[in-house]
């Protein structure tokens, strides 16, 4: 992803990032469906003295599934162990981290769909059975033992749930869909975030950074750094929505949120295809994406705000993205 203020990828944000994530479930703003279904969850695994069920949060980046799985290793009062897919290359390397956990603990796996094949194939019996089973020896001599592991809970995560294999998902027993945030739980997360922090802000400065951050809390805080800099160097160090529209005008960050990929889908959408129906493939190479990152982590925010529509001829962008760009809809067509 590119680097600028509303990308999602910025190294110097994780300290930061790490300091401003909720602790408990109830510090946790929003996603209230999945909240509550965790807190059934934990509560009654907790009361039957079992582990939790293995889990999967799934949705675009920055909306708070690293988060949640503290969370859950909090509430769970266990252990939190982190890894990713790409960063484990052999069977023996998830092997020994499923080895090393203590009963009860919690496995984080984050990019869970970018795991290769044969460590996959280490979890299935894994989750199952809470089993591993190794090949001892070679050739003729081989025989495989079985290792018994403690009862852990997994933890996935994925900005891709479309690539999960489908023997991988169906042995998580709680599957949580993360959805972007109204700006009203996103204004209550910058202000929380203004108190860590020590900013002073107003509601209306607060609003006026959540309704610019695309629906996701991590670009709401990064948004509200950007934006205090600006109140201590040409304001009184207050944030007010003036000082906000001011800041966010001068970071070019686009009203609706929208950053850099988002506009050029947009706008590859309205030129090169003149707002008539488009396959997703077709516009992913227009655009230099994949397919898949296209429909996961950009489309669902542009549909949920009814910039673009999915018809059964491909996605069309609707007049609203013609007024956000400020050009005149082409005429005749239903939109
Ligand atoms: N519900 C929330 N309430 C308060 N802050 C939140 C919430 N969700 C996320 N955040 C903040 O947003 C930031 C990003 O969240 P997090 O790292 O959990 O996202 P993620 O879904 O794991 O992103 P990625 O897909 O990029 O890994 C964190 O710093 C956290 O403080
Ligand atoms: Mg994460």
């Amino acid at each position: 992803m590119i680097d600028r203020v509303i990308s999602t990828e910025l190294e110097e944000e994780i300290t930061i990032e790490n300091h401003l994530r909720p602790q408990r479930l109830a510090d946790y703003i929003g996603q209230e469906k999945v909240k509550q279904n965790l807190k059934i969850f934990i509560e009654a695994a907790k009361n039957r003295g079992e582990s939790l069920d293995h889990v999967l949060f799934y949705g675009p980046p920055g909306l708070g599934k690293t988060t949640l799985a503290g969370i859950v290793a909090n509430e769970m009062g266990v252990h939190l162990k982190v890894t990713s897919g790409p960063a484990i290359e052999k069977p023996g390397e998830i092997a020994a981290l499923l080895n090393n956990l203590q009963e009860g603990d919690v496995l984080f796996i984050d990019e869970i769909h970018r795991l290769n094949r044969q460590v996959e194939e280490v979890l299935y019996p894994a989750m199952e059975d809470y089993a591993i089973d190794i090949l001892i020896g070679k050739g003729q001599a081989a025989r495989s033992i079985r290792l018994e592991l403690p009862r852990f809970t997994l933890v996935g995560a994925t900005t891709r749930a479309g690539m999960l294999t489908a023997p991988l998902r169906d042995r998580f027993g709680v599957v949580n869909r993360l959805d972007f945030y109204t700006k009203e739980e996103l204004s209550t997360i910058v202000k929380n975030s203004a108190k860590m922090l020590e900013i002073e802000i107003d509601d209306q400065g607060a609003l006026e950074i959540a309704r610019r951050s695309r629906g996701t809390p991590r670009l709401a805080n990064r948004l509200l750094k950007r934006v205090r800099d600006f109140a201590q160097v040409k304001y009184e160090g207050k944030i007010t929505e003036e000082v906000a529209v001011d800041a966010l005008n001068h970071l070019e960050v686009d009203t609706m949120g929208l950053d850099q990929t988002d506009r050029s889908i947009l706008k590859i959408m309205m030129e090169t295809f003149e707002g008539k129906p488009v396959g997703l493939d077709t516009l992913a190479a227009a655009v230099g994406e994949d397919s898949g990152t296209i429909e996961d982590v950009y489309e669902p925010y542009l549909i949920q705000n009814g910039l673009i529509q999915r018809t059964p001829r491909g996605r069309m962008l609707t007049k609203a993205a013609y007024e956000h760009f400020g050009v005149p809809a082409p005429e005749g067509k239903e939109r």
